[in-house]
């Protein structure tokens, strides 16, 4: 197959995107693949060092408000749309994938008008402001949250989840703990807010970082890579003691997760798909601060099935946040309920649903 996947701005919808390529490769090992992003997203960082072929777009998002900005926007996304008609051109796409955030909009409308076959994943329950748009144009929708279908034209949508709980379902790790100087033996837990980080989740773990140091269980407290220096400056005078260990980023999160004990963290879609692929018990801490609330939503859907329990942002402090990590580290059974609950909302054949609706659009 001849796939350019566009797909930027967060991890979020980075990783489904690698997690289509890694499927592919393994199924069609010729395969050729492009894949189109930002020069400012995460993209730019996460994608050319994984190996695969990256050409970047520049391009913004738009304000939500009235802004000067917005023409400029406009005038960048036309470009882009320009730029990535040259790209079709010239490598010839069996398919076009786009897995969100504002450059797969260039790329993925780009496509359509050059009548090659295009498909759009949605991580979330709650359609984003790219997507939305590219629904008129575009052959089929892959919703990852069933919430999302009737956001979409109904014919296209196929329900699929998300391609990354198949990656992560599928790993086999030989991580240790002991690789970031942390103990083998004992239960881990994982802290971190999406793919860049949470000040209100950093805050609290700040806050809680004495009582983490006297107990059992060792803390992994990811701060995203913007904030790392913040938080170690507010920590500069705090004693860390060696069963915490505080890091700017994961970058090998697939290996990592199937050791983690317990997660606390944001509710991204993204993230919902590993913790249940892996059926991973979790704290979850929903953003306040995207579209239509759809943190919340992803929350209450494991939440309501004994999956997860939620600390709203707005209740958030180091007391509550150790109450909740501590009362679920003693109580494995707890954990192992959690555990079985979450497992069954898990899609772990995502990418192969994806690529079969590829390859049925390429008849
Ligand atoms: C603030 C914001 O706009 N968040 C959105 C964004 O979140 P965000 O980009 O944070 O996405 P998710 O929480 O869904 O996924 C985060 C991804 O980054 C990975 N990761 C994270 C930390 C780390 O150190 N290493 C690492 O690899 C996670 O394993 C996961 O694969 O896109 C999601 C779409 O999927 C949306 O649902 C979120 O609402």
């Amino acid at each position: 197959m001849r796939l350019i996947i566009s797909g930027g701005g967060t991890g979020g919808h980075i990783y489904p995107a690698l997690a289509i390529i890694e499927d592919l490769m393994k199924q069609e090992p010729d395969s050729e693949v492009l894949y189109v992003g930002s020069h400012r997203g995460l993209e730019s960082s996460i994608v050319p060092k994984q190996g695969i072929k990256f050409v970047a777009l520049r391009i913004q998002g738009f304000k939500r408000s009235l802004s000067l900005e917005n023409f400029k926007t406009i005038a960048l996304f036309l470009k882009s749309v320009h730029e990535s008609k040259k790209i079709i051109r010239d490598f010839k796409p069996d398919v076009v994938i786009g897995t969100g955030g504002y450059v797969s909009g260039a790329v993925v409308y780009a496509a359509a008008k050059a009548h090659v076959p295009t498909i759009i994943h949605e991580q979330n329950s709650a359609v984003g402001l790219t997507n939305k748009f590219l629904s008129r144009y575009v052959d089929k929708i892959a919703i990852g949250f069933h919430e999302a279908k009737a956001q979409f034209p109904e014919e296209k949508v196929i329900f699929a989840g998300n391609p990354r709980a198949q990656q992560v379902a599928n790993v086999h790790s030989d991580f240790k703990w002991s690789s970031l100087g942390l103990d083998d033996n004992r239960d881990t837990v994982l802290i971190f807010g999406g793919s860049q980080g949470a000040p209100a989740i950093n805050n609290a773990v700040i806050g809680a970082i004495k009582d983490f140091n006297q107990r059992s269980y060792q803390v992994v407290f990811v701060t995203g890579q913007k904030r790392y220096e913040h938080v170690m400056t507010a920590l500069a005078k705090t004693r860390i003691n060696q069963n915490i260990k505080i890091l700017p980023y994961i970058h090998n999160m697939p290996q990592v997760l199937p050791s983690v004990a317990l997660i606390i963290g944001r509710a991204g879609a993204t993230s919902i798909a590993e913790i249940t692929a892996l059926g991973i018990p979790a704290v979850l801490i929903p953003s306040p601060y995207v579209t239509a609330d759809h943190q919340t939503k992803n929350t209450m859907s494991l939440v309501s099935r004994g999956a997860a329990l939620m600390i709203k942002e707005a209740d958030l402090n180091p007391k509550n946040l150790l109450k909740a990590v501590d009362q679920l580290m003693h109580d494995p059974k707890e954990r192992g309920k959690m555990s079985e609950n979450s497992k069954k909302l898990g899609v772990v054949n995502s990418a192969d649903r994806i690529l079969a609706i590829a390859r049925d659009l390429m008849k």
